[in-house]
Parts: C-alpha cells; structure tokens; sequence
C-alpha cells in the first residue's frame, strides 16, 4: 500500500474541544487517483494537510512508500515535503513578480532529483508561456502552472485542494486530464480533494468523508477520461 492511513485523530481547541478526524483509515495504492469526497467541514483538508506533512495529527499513523511520517521530526518533515510530495491548492498560489518559468525554478532549485523546467512545462502544454507572469495567464493556464511547478520535483505524491474550485467546466476539464495525464506518464500517485460528485468517475479509489471520518471507500475498475466527464 503507497498510502496507508490508520485511526487517524486530531482535534481543535479553540475553547472547546472540537474533533475533526475521529480515527480515519485510508488506503491507496501505488500510481492511482484517489479522490475524497465530503461536505464543507467534513474534516478533507485537514487529513491531506497531514499526509502531505503539513500538519501533525494527535493520534494514529500516516505511512507513505514504506515509511511511517508520523513518527518523523519537523526537520524529517520539511525533507519529505520538499523531496515527495507535489501539492496543488485552489488558488494556485504563483508567485505574482516571477514568470511562470520561474516560478517552476524557484522549486526545482531546492530539489533533489528535479525534473527540468521545460519538460514539465511542455508537459502542462505551456511551453510558449515560459515567459509570462502570472496576471498574463488565464486561471486554468495559472493551475497548469502551479501542476509543473508540484511536479517539477518529480514527487511520488500529488496532493490536489481542490484544484479545480476557482475554474469554469472548461477549464476544470482541462485541468483534471492533465492531472491524469501526470498520473499516467510519470506514475504518480495523486490524492484530490474535491466537491464535486461528478470528478469521481476519474478516480481508482473514492474516499466519501463526513464529520471527520472516512465513511465509504468505493473503487472504479475502469475510471473514465477526465474529459468525458459530465460537470
Ligand atoms: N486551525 C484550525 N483551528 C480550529 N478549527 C479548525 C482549524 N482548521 C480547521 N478547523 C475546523 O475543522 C473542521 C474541518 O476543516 P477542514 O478544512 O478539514 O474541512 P474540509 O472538509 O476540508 O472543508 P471545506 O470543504 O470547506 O474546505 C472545520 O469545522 C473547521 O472549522
């Protein structure tokens, strides 16, 4: 199993003690898409905020490719953020001063075994737009960036925020055949996040969450096209 997640707990105390993951188990295997699904608050951002080691749980474990995250330190951490794990968000956040070339270089610079820049950016399909700075580039162009730039470190993992969440259908369509397409070339396993039911359908695995708990994990034999998808 790539990812193996084991009651995994965490709670808030803000004044009272709100739990947002109650004991969750997740399992994904290696070079697949999993999805997760849930209403707002349902606790999705919080467990991939943890497997991407962004933040620490109280109780239970998060093993990715054989090794046991949770047990690492804060320098262990940053390491496996830095050299595994590619993470997407909502709202791209490029750097605004830096072209979308640069923005790719400012990571591969710090990685270990980086891919180059303009392999992941003909990868995205935007090799003619090395050049542009962010407010150049139309909002699902910005994602495609922020794909290369998650990629460019060649991670094992990609973790996906609802990567889709600012763009239109069209765009979303876009977006999602090209975290497909990483999927299938590079052999990437990826984790989204998302709330739309339809995205599903491209997914090996789908994680349905409610109240801070995995509730079904269902598994798509076939998983379809991105773009067959019905918005
Ligand atoms: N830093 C924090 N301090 C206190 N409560 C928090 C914190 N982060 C998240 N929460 C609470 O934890 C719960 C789960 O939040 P989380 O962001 O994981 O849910 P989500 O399913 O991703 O929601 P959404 O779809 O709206 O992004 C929410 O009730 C939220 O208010």
């Amino acid at each position: 199993m790539f990812v193996s997640v084991s009651g995994l707990a965490k709670s808030y105390d803000t004044g009272v003690v709100t739990p947002v993951l109650r004991g969750v188990d997740l399992q994904l295997d290696q070079g697949r898409i999993g999805v997760i699904l849930g209403p707002s608050g349902s606790g999705k951002s919080t467990l991939m905020n943890v497997i991407g080691g962004l933040d620490r749980p109280d109780d239970g474990s998060v093993e990715v490719d054989g090794q046991r995250i949770t047990d690492f330190n804060d320098a262990g951490l940053a390491e496996y953020r830095r050299d595994r794990v590619g993470f997407v968000f909502q709202f791209y956040n490029l750097v605004p001063n830096l072209t979308a070339g640069e923005n790719i270089d400012v990571v591969s610079n710090i990685s270990r075994q980086p891919l180059s820049t303009g392999e992941v950016l003909s990868a995205v399909g935007l090799s003619d737009k090395k050049h542009r700075f962010p407010r150049e580039l139309s909002g699902g162009e910005q994602q495609r960036v922020a794909i290369a730039r998650a990629i460019v470190k060649n991670p094992k993992l990609l973790l996906c925020d609802e990567p889709t969440g600012a763009l239109d259908a069209e765009a979303s369509r876009d977006v999602l055949a090209l975290i497909q397409q990483v999927n299938a070339d590079f052999g990437t396993t990826v984790l989204m996040i998302t709330h739309n039911e339809a995205i599903a359908d491209m997914a090996h695995s789908v994680f349905r969450m409610r109240s801070g708990d995995v509730v079904t994990a269902t598994h798509n034999a076939q998983p379809i096209p991105a773009e067959r998808i019905d918005w």
